[in-house]
């Protein structure tokens, strides 16, 4: 993909760590990222990574708002660079579903006197709902203009570090996502209404990253094209209307997921469940893509590929599982030289030394 060629179509997308301290990477981070990228992944995806401190979705998460944290990871993406994956990172904002506890202290809103917390700004003044229930700040036209500016500095920063392939966040409920989706989006100014109007926002930080983004590094973005919410078949055709014009703004891969915009999500959690839709956005849509969820299965990954439906997999909790996920499949798929995808130091007794990793008895 432009001067990028991955040594595989196997990637880890970004996984929050909620290991962060003011958005600073700490000793969690390194070991965890090069650990996956030394276990043969082509593209490695640095977590969501904030824009700006009240962007992010936990007081855990990293950011890249100055260039204290711009240092730690630039060492993250010269580690996984060392291991022969690209360093990849995926930037956003968390919008109204900001200023919670870690999923593990109770995945809710901070309650109003925790001082850890911060008030949470949005399309609309809508809340998620549930255990989100803070009613976020009607995003005014000086904020728009802020946080726009804030992709385009971490983006910068991001460059800087040394990062090859960027991904904004556009999915999963988040900041972006709001825009898109008319459960979070209510606005009856230039950013809301119809589905071009709940675009602009994110054709416009888009077109404001790319003018800084290398032409020849791959910027892409994580998109929810569908929320399963009953209206998936007009959200699905708006989003790939949308997609159409994020190619024409420069977009070179689209990351295709899922809204979770809303409680009343029926998310049909089934192995590979959006390989279809995914293969639909990619021939409509007219760009490369991406998709995750569930494509752990080496049989399926390798579908999805060679019958043309994806031009990557994502798996993510299977690298969680084990960070050589990709020379275990490999393995499993008896694919010759699979050790090779393991550094020398581990690559040189694997393929040599009969033994219970190969699968032979001593
Ligand atoms: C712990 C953890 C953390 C995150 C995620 C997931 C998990 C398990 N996911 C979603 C993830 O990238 C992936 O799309 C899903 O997990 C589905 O793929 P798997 O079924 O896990 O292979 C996620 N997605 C994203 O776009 N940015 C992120 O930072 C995160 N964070
Ligand atoms: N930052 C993100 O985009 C996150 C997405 N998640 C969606 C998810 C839900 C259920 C299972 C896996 C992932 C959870 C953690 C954070």
């Amino acid at each position: 993909m432009k001067s990028i060629t991955l040594r595989n179509r196997i990637a880890v997308p970004p996984m929050c760590q909620y290991s962060a301290v003011d958005g600073a990477i700490t000793d969690w981070h390194l070991p965890h990222y090069l650990g996956m990228a030394r276990g043969g992944a082509g593209l490695v995806i640095v977590e969501a990574t904030a824009v700006s401190p009240e962007g992010r979705i936990t007081p855990g998460c990293t950011g890249l708002w100055n260039d204290m944290q711009a240092e730690g990871m630039a060492r993250v993406a010269a580690a996984i660079k060392s291991a022969g994956a690209v360093p990849g990172i995926q930037i956003g904002h968390a919008g109204r579903k900001a200023s919670a506890n870690r999923p593990w202290e109770g995945d809710d809103h901070m309650a109003d006197g925790d001082p850890r917390g911060w008030p949470t700004l949005s399309p609309s003044a809508i809340a998620f709902g549930a255990n989100l229930p803070q009613i976020p700040a009607e995003m005014t036209p000086a904020d728009i203009a802020r946080v726009k500016a804030d992709f385009v500095s971490a983006a910068i920063r991001a460059r800087d570090a040394g990062f090859e392939w960027l991904e904004l966040h556009f999915a999963h409920g988040y900041l972006a996502q709001s825009f898109f989706s008319v459960h979070a989006n209510h606005r009856t100014d230039a950013y809301g209404g119809d589905a071009e109007h709940r675009g602009r926002f994110l054709i416009e930080t888009l077109q404001a990253v790319r003018a800084i983004w290398p032409e020849h590094l791959p910027l892409t973005a994580r998109f929810g094209v569908i929320e399963f919410d009953g209206r998936d078949e007009e959200t699905l055709d708006e989003a790939i209307a949308l997609t159409r014009k994020f190619r024409e703004t420069g977009l070179d891969l689209l990351s295709v997921s899922m809204g979770f915009s809303t409680m009343t999500a029926n998310i049909p959690w089934t192995p590979a469940f959006m390989v279809p839709i995914a293969e639909r956005v990619r021939r409509e849509g007219g760009i490369p893509v991406a998709t995750a969820w569930g494509m752990d299965d080496p049989a399926d990954a390798e579908r999805a590929i060679a019958e043309d439906q994806l031009d990557i997999v994502m798996v993510g909790r299977g690298h969680l599982a084990d960070p050589h996920y990709p020379f275990r499949t490999a393995r499993a798929l008896d694919l010759p030289k699979s050790s090779s995808l393991l550094p020398e130091q581990y690559a040189y007794w694997l393929s040599r030394y009969p033994g219970p990793q190969n699968g032979e008895s001593i």
